[in-house]
């Protein structure tokens, strides 16, 4: 089994959003590596991350991505961090990967102050600035296809994606 497409992309660029209106219009199921991990433990990200650490959560994380790579076949959003494993990044070259990529200030936006992200607590801006300039180019690089979502709703961005993936299934 292999997923019909994984989502990847920063806190904030919608993977969770948009996987469910994606499977809502491609009549499959989500799957979501920030909930399998929550599930499999019993914690959430954000206890996880302070009570055992970043590198516990993102062992848990790579070892989620690939059981989900396995075992689903409908559309599978990953968490903004998953791509920094390298057996994660082997994994995810098998596989059709849609980059939804967001600037700095919708991000910030999205995610706004009261984030419950364990990475973006304290300075939200500077920190998701960080983050953004160390990981697009892994993000460029894993990705099939981008889909650039600052002005677009979430449903315009599943659309779009929809669109990309029957254009891919056409001989
Ligand atoms: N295209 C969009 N336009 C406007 N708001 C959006 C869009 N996509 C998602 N959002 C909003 O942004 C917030 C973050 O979205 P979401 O949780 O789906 O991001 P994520 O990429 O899964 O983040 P994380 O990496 O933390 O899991 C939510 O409040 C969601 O409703
Ligand atoms: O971008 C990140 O590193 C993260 C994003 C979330 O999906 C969670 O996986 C966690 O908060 C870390
Ligand atoms: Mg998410």
């Amino acid at each position: 089994m292999t997923p019909v497409v994984v989502l990847v992309g920063a806190p904030g660029a919608g993977k969770t959003t948009v996987a469910h209106r994606l499977a809502d219009r491609l009549g499959t199921s989500v799957r979501d590596t920030d909930v399998d991990v929550e599930r499999s433990t019993g914690s959430s990200v954000q206890d996880l991350f302070v009570e055992h650490g970043e590198a516990h959560f993102r062992d848990l994380e790579a070892a989620a991505v690939a059981t989900a790579l396995r075992e689903h076949d409908g559309v599978l959003a990953l968490g903004g961090g998953a791509v920094l494993h390298p057996g994660t990044q082997r994994l995810l070259r098998e596989q059709q990967v849609v980059f939804l990529d967001v600037s700095l200030s919708a991000a910030a936006q999205r995610v706004g102050l009261g984030t419950n992200r364990p990475l973006l607590l304290g300075n939200v801006r500077a920190t998701m600035k960080a983050l953004l300039d160390a990981r697009r180019p892994v993000y460029e690089d894993l990705a099939t296809h981008t889909v650039v979502t600052d002005d677009l709703t979430a449903d315009d961005v599943a659309a779009r994606i929809h669109q990309l993936i029957q254009e891919n299934a056409t001989p």
